[in-house]
């Protein structure tokens, strides 16, 4: 399966900030019980995934990219990574996992606490992208070059190895998904964190 955006520059702009700002508790409920499901369906598909990445990715798009067995970014003008503390907010422990997975614990550690967003060449050399490609139709040709590789390699060997690979991450989140919608929850009706998004939304506007 390839992950990709019908936008011109944007692959996905993360998770809807309105959704966290002034939120209703019941909605806010069932938006990150899906985003939970999301993930976990995603992380850990029984077929070979690819994230083409044809535009801007910032955190909950990093996230869905990181999710992918592999990544192939168009450059050089696109950003990717965990912005979360640009934004004020923390990147829940699931989201910092997945990017240790990918980079390491230093560059995640350096990454997260700096809320960097990467250029195509800076995410290359970091790791955070597997290729780097200068425009859309041959990134997705990469894309489908990836997968093909799968053709020869037995299903339920993939499914097994990626499975060894990505099990404490997913464990955790499937052993604390209540505990981790439920500081969600209390985590966006704090002040503090309220008015770092009302400052953030309002930096976006044009
Ligand atoms: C101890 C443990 C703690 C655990 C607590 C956990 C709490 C964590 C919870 C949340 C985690 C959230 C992860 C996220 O994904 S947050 C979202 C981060 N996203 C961004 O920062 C992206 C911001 N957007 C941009 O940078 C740009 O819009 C860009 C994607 C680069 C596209 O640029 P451009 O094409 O120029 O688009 P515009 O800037 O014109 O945007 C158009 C309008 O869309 C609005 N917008 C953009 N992104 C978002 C978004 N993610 N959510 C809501 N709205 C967004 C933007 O304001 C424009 O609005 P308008 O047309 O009204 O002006």
């Amino acid at each position: 399966m390839i992950l990709t955006s019908g936008l011109q520059k944007v692959f996905c702009a993360g998770l809807d900030i309105t959704e966290f700002y002034n939120p209703n508790p019941d909605r806010l409920s069932k938006f990150w019980t899906t985003l939970q499901d999301t993930w976990l369906s995603l992380y850990t598909t029984s077929f070979p995934t690819v994230s083409v990445i044809n535009g801007h990715s910032p955190a909950g798009g990093c996230l869905f990219a990181m999710s992918c067995d592999y990544r192939v970014m168009v450059g050089p003008n696109y950003t990717i990574g965990l912005n979360e503390t640009k934004l004020g907010i923390v990147a829940p422990k699931w989201f910092q996992d997945t990017m240790v997975a990918v980079i390491g614990q230093r560059k995640a550690e350096v990454s997260l606490t700096t809320g960097k967003m990467y250029t195509t060449d800076e995410a290359l050399q970091i790791g955070l992208i597997d290729e780097s490609l200068p425009d859309a139709n041959s990134a997705l040709k990469k894309g489908t070059q990836f997968l093909n590789n799968f053709q020869k390699i037995s299903p339920w060997a993939y499914k097994m190895t990626k499975d060894i690979s990505r099990q404490p991450t997913v464990q955790w989140l499937i052993d604390n998904k209540q505990k981790d919608l439920d500081f969600v929850i209390k985590y966006m009706q704090s002040p503090t964190v309220q008015k770092n998004l009302e400052l953030y939304l309002q930096s976006l506007k044009k």
